[in-house]
């Protein structure tokens, strides 16, 4: 299995549930996929999401904090830190089980990881990311007057809170990460688009936000020299008129296409949009860069072209 070539997997929502019991199950699933797209010949880099993590670890330590439960009020970008913390860990296990059952002596480790950004991005002024649980509109609306924090409907799915998501601009730990790949290990990095830090003195100050996994999957992607970057969600193709009767499912887009594609708002804001402007944007960092959007479960399919929307140049 060891290999130059190099891939970078950021895994979505539905690769880790809601509750620690699901996402240990759900991890479990996701580590085979991982594992079999290593098949392919590649090393791979992981990352993941954290926005119902982050927010269940910072609603949890409000709670108790308000009702003198002893727990200090902890800031955001420290419930970030957790996060990454908590999922790491069960995708150490997971990935690591998959790997001794295949007989690999690699190990799977995963780096705390600051993602720097730009204290004057206006994403500050105007927070779009939903962290934490569903809500009802009646409870959310009491949530939003008993907390101050802003609350919106979710795709359909119910309200939730919304935290600034500002743009990542560098992975601290970037140089590391790579000497961990270079040493053969399997590498869990930038979870939850990395700890929101801006820069402080000769140091790091954290922010409350949570930056898009994806965007920083690209940046990783690209400091770590990947030639493939590999999105997986729930669907298993991008699709044009998407839930539309007349949607078209994508087995490709140029550069060209997808900013054509962009500009006629065929991608949902808060969900496909974010992931096709990260593929471009690694696509067109490097010669030779591919990007690939599929689903966890179809994710072998599609390295073997069976399946997926492959983003070129
Ligand atoms: N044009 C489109 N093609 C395919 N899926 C789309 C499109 N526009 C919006 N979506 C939705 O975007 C979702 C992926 O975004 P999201 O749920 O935020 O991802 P994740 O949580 O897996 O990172 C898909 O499952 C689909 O419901
Ligand atoms: N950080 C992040 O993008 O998390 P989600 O994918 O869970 O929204």
């Amino acid at each position: 299995m060891q290999s130059d070539k190099r891939m970078v997997i950021a895994l979505g929502g539905n690769a880790l549930g809601k509750t620690p019991e699901e996402q240990l199950t759900l991890i479990g699933a996701a580590a085979e996929a991982i594992v079999d797209l290593m098949d392919g010949g590649y090393n791979v880099t992981v990352t993941h999401g954290n926005g119902p993590q982050v927010g269940m670890i910072k609603v949890a330590t409000d709670v108790s904090a308000d009702k003198g439960g002893g727990t200090p009020l902890i800031p955001f970008a420290e419930c970030g830190a957790m996060s990454q913390g908590y999922i790491g860990y069960h995708l150490q296990q997971a990935i690591g089980r998959e790997l001794k059952k295949r007989g690999s002596d690699k190990q799977c480790v995963s780096v705390v990881t600051q993602t720097v950004v730009d204290v004057q991005d206006p994403a500050f002024q105007n927070p779009t990311k939903p962290v934490g649980a569903f809500f009802s509109e009646e409870r959310a609306k009491e949530l939003m007057a008993e907390t101050g924090n802003t609350y919106v409907e979710d795709a359909g799915r119910g309200w939730r809170w919304v935290v600034p998501s500002p743009l990542p601009s560098a992975i601290v730990e970037a140089a590391t990460v790579k000497t961990l790949i270079d040493a053969g290990a399997v590498v869990v990095a930038s979870g939850g688009g990395g700890i929101p830090v801006i820069e402080d003195g000769d140091g790091y100050k954290g922010v409350a936000a949570v930056i898009d996994k994806d965007r920083s999957a690209a940046l990783l992607a690209s400091d770590i020299g990947a030639e493939l970057l590999v999105i997986l969600t729930a669907v298993d193709r991008v699709s044009l008129n998407y839930n539309a009767p007349n949607q078209t499912d994508l087995e490709s887009m140029t550069v060209e296409e997808a900013r054509k594609h962009i500009d006629e708002e065929q991608f949902a804001k808060g969900s496909m949009l974010p992931k096709v402007e990260a593929c471009l944007n690694f696509v067109e960092g490097g010669e030779g860069r591919k990007a690939l959007i599929t689903s966890l479960v179809r994710a072998k399919d599609a390295l073997a072209g069976r399946t997926g929307t492959y983003i070129t140049m």
